[in-house]
């Protein structure tokens, strides 16, 4: 294969797309512009994002995870940047190392730049993954859309994210940009924004728009900042409990089922799934997506 053509293949988790690029070795060569291209859903490939399959030990931000989990998932947003943690995206990662028969039917261990993830795998339906901990970070931000404003919950899942529950999940408006939320200096990195309403006992849903994605159809990482928010807000702390507690999270996509757990850490399930395969000429994208 030339250096312009890149082997993929394109999966989604409740339809968070991504472009997957297995690199074992680390040798395919993915600045920012060229992950851009290939997110782009008119000139490229087109993702939410895209997962870069490398072994630990062959990557400089992985290399101390490697004796844990022998595969890392370099994750990047759409726009080409680098993020912490994407938790749809590394249910299809799992999905696809199960594929490529780099995993087994039980568990594996995916290192990400949001620390070591353990996943389990059922066959071909739902996949598991243990997140870590949430963190319900003191200081919040108040968001603005079309002149209606909301306080929103300052959640870290490895990644950033504010939580704002509103009466209705039109009145975020069609998340063209990036809304509106102050101060600015709470997330000098950007921030994914998730605007929720509540469907009946712990069950809501949500819409999310994603630091250099967009509005995407679902994201695994702010499903848990919701129902560990939710949780906060109904009172239900598994900590003083010592009871798990789940939450249903409807997204546009599909649905996640999150649970807190007692010590802290938060599991998500969902689907993942591999739907295409084939070769990327960078040097058409190039010339079409300009
Ligand atoms: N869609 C992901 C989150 C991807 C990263 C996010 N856009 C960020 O920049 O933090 C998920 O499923 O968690």
């Amino acid at each position: 294969m030339s250096t312009a053509q890149i082997a993929f293949l394109k999966g989604h988790g409740t339809e968070n797309d991504f472009v997957i690029v297995p690199d074992p070795d680390n040798t395919v060569d993915l600045p920012a512009s060229a992950v851009a291209r290939l997110c782009d859903r008119r000139a490229g490939i087109g993702g939410d994002g895209l997962l870069h399959v490398v072994r630990s030990a062959a990557h400089p931000d992985a290399r101390h995870m490697a004796d844990t989990a022998e595969w890392f998932m370099d994750y990047r947003n759409a726009d080409g940047s680098v993020a912490e943690m994407c938790g749809n995206g590394v249910r299809v990662f799992a999905r696809y190392l199960q594929r490529a028969g780099l995993a087994g039917d039980g568990g594996l261990a995916v290192a990400t730049r949001g620390g070591v993830k353990r996943v389990r795998l059922s066959g071909d339906g739902d996949v598991t993954v243990s997140m870590g901990r949430a963190a319900l970070l003191d200081e919040g931000v108040r968001v603005t859309v079309d002149g209606r404003a909301w306080d929103a919950r300052n959640v870290s899942m490895g990644n950033p994210h504010a939580v704002a529950f509103v009466d209705d999940l039109a009145h975020a408006g069609d998340l063209r940009s990036v809304p509106r939320f102050s101060p600015e200096s709470v997330y000098p990195d950007g921030v994914n924004i998730e605007f929720v309403v509540d469907r009946g006992p712990r069950h809501v849903a949500m819409r999310v728009h994603e630091r250099g994605s967009g509005e995407t159809r679902s994201c695994g990482t702010g499903a848990c900042a919701v129902a560990v928010a939710a949780a906060r807000r109904d009172g239900a702390d598994p900590a003083l409990t010592g009871e798990p507690v789940t939450y249903t999270v409807d997204l546009p996509g599909g649905t996640l089922v999150i649970t807190e757990h007692p010590d802290g850490a938060v599991e998500m399930t969902g689907p993942a799934v591999i739907v295409a395969e084939g070769v990327a000429d960078m040097d058409r994208i190039e010339t079409m997506a300009g």
